[in-house]
């Protein structure tokens, strides 16, 4: 056993938690440090599990499971493993995994830091949700003894995009704006369905591969409604704030947001047939993108932190043909421009895959070894 070694215990093993365990498994044992203590879906949880590189394996032991999950005893349990190993003269550190897109488990990671547990994640729900579940997070991690929480995965995927934002603000500059593509899904969709040379397709089909593809949220709603854009919008905003002190936004609610939900489709639980359902309005999509088109000009949908005007929005606009949103974006591609003192005229630019199972795992995984 090597004498430092991170405990982790993993809430949510869908697409991104399924491929970071693989990940995880991936790094060479003589120098991996980490080790997987618990499993856990939205009913069961596996602990101490056999993980080994067929995740058939670990899925059917975690299916087999008799054991409910039970959010709260999850930060005690990796206290107890810290301290058994601690008497074996082990350095030990403990962190849980959120990798889903639960406010349940959000709500809990104050509670964990608190009690020395870090939390990494790429779930985006505690950090731009009612200003005090944020709040508590902050406190709690300010306390003796607390765990430390990371989030890079919660804007752009695995881009470095919240790390390089944290350390331009740790560093003393000053943001003026930050905009671009934040969402992996709608940069899919409008790169497919809108632009010069694109060949003619159904909007409600790109987003059916959009989905397939697993760019969605759980909800592919949660995307077409501009939430998830606002949410990464509040946590970017937070962020620059932090450290002036701000108490910047209420919620992801506050950011002025275009929804492109048909209003027959809003409160639509089931993804499904929300999606199933999206076709009946192919049309109205089409006379949008034909405007465009006949403007010479591309639909893309954006969103903006602007700290010099204290606006943050996000909604579909149009661009011409020649513009950087229009001929550089392929794929769930993301494009982040920061303006900045130092970065001015010329802002620092972050593109690439924003969304995908692969690049995320990749950013939490990252998060991981900045614990080490
Ligand atoms: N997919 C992507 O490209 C990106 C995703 N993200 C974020 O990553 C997170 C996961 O996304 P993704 O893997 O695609 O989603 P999935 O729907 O594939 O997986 C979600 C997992 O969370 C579990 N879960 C849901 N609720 C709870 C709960 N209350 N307690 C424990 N487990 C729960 C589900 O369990 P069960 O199987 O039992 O339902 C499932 O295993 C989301 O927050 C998403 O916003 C961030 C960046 C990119
Ligand atoms: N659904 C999100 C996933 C990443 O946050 C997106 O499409 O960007
Ligand atoms: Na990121």
């Amino acid at each position: 056993m090597p004498s430092k070694q991170i405990l982790v215990g993993i809430v949510g093993v869908g697409l991104v938690g399924s491929e970071l365990v693989s990940q995880i498994l991936s790094i060479p044992a003589a120098r991996n440090p980490f080790k997987i203590v618990f499993l856990a879906s939205s009913t069961k949880v596996l602990y101490a599990p056999v993980v080994d590189a067929d995740p058939a394996k670990w899925k059917a032991a975690l299916a087999a499971s008799t054991e409910a999950v039970d959010l709260k005893a999850l930060g005690s349990y990796l206290r107890t493993l810290v301290a058994q190993q601690r008497g074996e003269g082990v350095v030990g550190r403990a962190v849980i995994v959120d990798n889903t897109s639960a406010e349940s488990v959000a709500g809990m990671y104050a509670e964990w830091i608190g009690q020395g547990v870090s939390v990494v994640t790429p779930n985006k729900k505690g950090f731009s949700g009612d200003r005090g579940v944020w709040e508590g997070i902050l406190r709690a991690a300010e306390g003796e003894g607390a765990g430390r929480w990371l989030n890079e995965s919660t804007v752009g995927a695995g881009l470095p995009v919240i790390n390089t934002l944290r350390e331009m603000v740790g560093s003393g500059d000053r943001v003026r704006k930050i905009e671009g593509v934040f969402s992996g899904t709608m940069s899919y969709i409008f790169n497919e369905w809108s632009g010069k040379g694109v060949e003619k397709k159904k909007f409600s089909d790109v987003v059916r591969v959009a989905r397939e593809k697993g760019y969605t949220e759980p909800h592919p709603a949660d995307d077409l409604n501009g939430a998830d854009v606002a949410r990464k919008l509040t946590i970017l905003a937070r962020t620059i704030g932090a450290r002036r002190g701000c108490r910047c936004l209420g919620s992801y609610r506050d950011v002025q947001t275009q929804s492109l939900i048909p209003k027959a489709l809003e409160g639509e639980g089931s993804g499904d047939v929300f999606v199933s359902r999206l076709g009946e309005f192919d049309e109205e999509f089409e006379r949008l993108r034909e405007e465009a088109e006949r403007e010479g000009s591309v639909l893309r949908f954006v969103g903006v932190v602007d700290v010099e005007k204290g606006v943050v929005k996000a909604g579909l606009e149009k661009y011409p043909v020649s513009h950087p949103f229009a001929t550089s974006l392929g794929g769930s591609d993301n494009i982040i421009m920061f303006h900045t003192e130092r970065y001015s005229p010329r802002p620092l630019i972050v593109q690439g895959a924003g969304a995908g199972a692969a690049v995320t795992a990749m950013g939490v995984l990252g998060d991981l070894l900045k614990l080490v």
